[in-house]
């Protein structure tokens, strides 16, 4: 099929789609389960940092998965998921209500990451109490949350997977949107971000995405520029990308920073 490019996410982005071709079980052979793994390595690696993070967590840019989440849900009191998306929105909704789950050998996953030896539906439970509010923002705009905003809009920890550089055209929108997003963290706060480098598009269904092309110190620069300290950036080289249908990023990266007091 021909594949179009869009920035429309509310038209275009497929929900559906992004689960069954990004989200399959983790031990599936054509390589995405490894993706998948690997971030929760990441994240297990930066929750582990000698760091108390805090009450409130916000995850910007949740999609149609709380993977973001799985592993920073057992280090905070409060969860509130977020998504621009109309279809992702009523998908976390959805699963929040019980009606539906998250992949279940990725929870599995960080489970084994952490020793956690419980059943998995306990852990999953766990995880939708902690979740207290489901919001729609636009972080291209300097108020992010665009329908209702939450009582208190200023964070303990900000979580942020695959999203800023996936929503940004150039590297200024990608500037401004990690100004919008940084705004939201308190002072002593934390963010956590994963993403990928030098990519110029991902796909969803027949379409591709447009991302910013942004460098590990376009993210390390950016993250300084708003307040933050650098506690630990780390980057993975994924070769063999320039002709991946899917995306054509050249690494992935992990940091976690503190905003000044
Ligand atoms: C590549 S997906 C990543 C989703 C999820 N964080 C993950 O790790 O799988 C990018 C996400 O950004 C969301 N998004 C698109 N435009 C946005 C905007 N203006 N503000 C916030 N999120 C947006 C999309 O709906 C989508 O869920």
């Amino acid at each position: 099929m021909e594949e179009r490019t869009t920035t429309d996410y509310a038209r275009n982005f497929d929900p559906e789609w992004f689960l069954s071709h990004y989200h399959c079980p983790v031990d599936d052979k054509d390589g995405m389960g490894q993706g998948l793994k690997s971030i929760q390595d990441t994240l297990h690696d930066l929750c582990s940092q000698d760091v108390r993070f805090g009450e409130r967590l916000l995850d910007v840019g949740t999609g149609p998965t709380v993977h973001s989440v799985l592993r920073i849900s057992r280090e905070v009191r409060d969860i509130d998921l977020s998504d621009y998306t109309p279809g992702n929105i009523q998908i976390l909704k959805d699963w929040k209500d019980g009606k539906r789950n998250e992949e279940m050998s990725l929870i599995q996953y960080e489970m084994k990451l952490v020793g956690d030896t419980r059943p998995v539906e306990e852990r999953e439970q766990e995880l939708r109490d902690k979740v207290k509010g489901i919001y729609a923002i636009d972080v291209t705009t300097g108020n992010v949350f665009i329908e209702h905003a939450p009582k208190n809009p200023s964070y303990d920890v900000i979580t942020s997977l695959l999203c800023l550089e996936a929503v940004s055209d150039s590297r200024e929108v990608y500037k401004k949107c990690l100004a919008n997003v940084t705004r939201l963290v308190k002072e002593g706060g934390y963010i956590i971000m994963l993403g990928v480098l030098e990519s110029t598009f991902y796909k969803v269904g027949s379409f591709r995405f447009p991302c910013a092309p942004i460098t590990a110190e376009d993210v390390i620069a950016g993250v300084k520029a708003n307040g933050f300290k650098v506690i630990k950036f780390t980057s993975l080289p994924t070769p063999g990308m320039e002709d991946n249908e899917f995306s054509d990023c050249k690494a992935t990266f992990g940091i976690l920073a503190q905003k000044s007091t």
